[in-house]
């Protein structure tokens, strides 16, 4: 029985979307515990090898907002760690809290961070969309970063100088030359890796997550910029400012998380 004023996942407003997608047992994210995770000394470093000219430009889809990367070649890639194949960067973006107290989808040992970022990318050795990638088992490598306040992040700050220009839901904005790799910790070796799914619709289980070990820090004042974004077009009479936009937790279900470090 609840007691009185003691919220369940169901009643809490930040509650979004299906607790566990249909019949789904590999759906993300999840709560990493650490001493749960198996080393697997077979895991290589991650290679990635990004171009900054593919870059092409920021989208707010009512979410988040989206840095967009060329995908046509194989510009932009990742290789490596956990994965067989070559994947080809598409796009990367964040989820964020209402405060800093919260914010990240993962957590560390139920540990919360202000923000989390997610760098797309889709496998193109054994497909040639992204759209055809994101319905196979095999078919999606994600790079999770988690955020931290504190110094200002000098290569964020073009990222965040260009938000007010995609302040609504569907507006566009050309980005170039950036590059998506000043935004990945220092240590890039130490990860964990685990199956998984995408957690905004389709939710389809076609990611193989690649979770940083190390965080990286931006301002405050940086973070806040990413609130000052709306969930809501132009057009709407009520403006919603997007922030909250993580998915709640889901079942492990008998996976394993796998550490590229003891
Ligand atoms: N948050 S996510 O990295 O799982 C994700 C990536 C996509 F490309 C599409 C939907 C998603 F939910
Ligand atoms: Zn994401």
């Amino acid at each position: 029985m609840q007691e009185a004023g003691e919220y369940t996942m169901k009643m809490h407003p930040m509650w979004q979307g299906p607790l566990v997608a249909p019949g789904g047992n590999r759906q993300s994210p999840i709560d990493i515990r650490v001493r749960k995770s198996v080393f697997d000394p077979h895991l290589k470093p991650l290679t990635p090898d990004y171009d900054p000219r593919t870059c092409s430009q920021i989208w707010n889809n009512g979410y988040s907002f989206l840095v967009e990367y060329d995908d046509t070649t194989d510009k932009s890639t990742l290789k490596g760690g956990p994965l067989e194949d070559n994947f080809r960067l598409c796009q990367f973006h964040f989820h964020w809290g209402e405060s800093n107290a919260w914010g990240s989808e993962h957590t560390v040992d139920r540990r919360l961070f202000p923000a989390e970022l997610h760098m797309v990318h889709w496998n193109s050795n054994k497909y040639s969309r992204f759209e055809e990638a994101v319905m196979e088992e095999n078919g999606l490598a994600v790079i999770g970063v988690f955020l931290k306040i504190g110094k200002r992040h000098k290569g964020l700050q073009k990222l965040v100088d260009a938000l007010p220009a995609v302040r609504h839901k569907d507006s566009v904005v050309e980005f170039t030359r950036f590059d998506p790799a000043c935004l990945l910790p220092t240590n890039i070796d130490d990860y964990w890796t685990y199956a998984g799914s995408l957690t905004t619709p389709p939710l389809t289980e076609a990611v193989t997550w690649i979770i940083m070990k190390q965080h990286i820090e931006v301002s405050h004042d940086q973070l806040a910029v990413f609130r000052s974004l709306l969930f809501t077009s132009a057009e709407e009479e009520v403006q919603k400012s997007m922030v909250n936009n993580f998915r709640v937790q889901q079942p492990l279900r008998g996976r394993t998380v796998r550490s590229s470090f003891t």
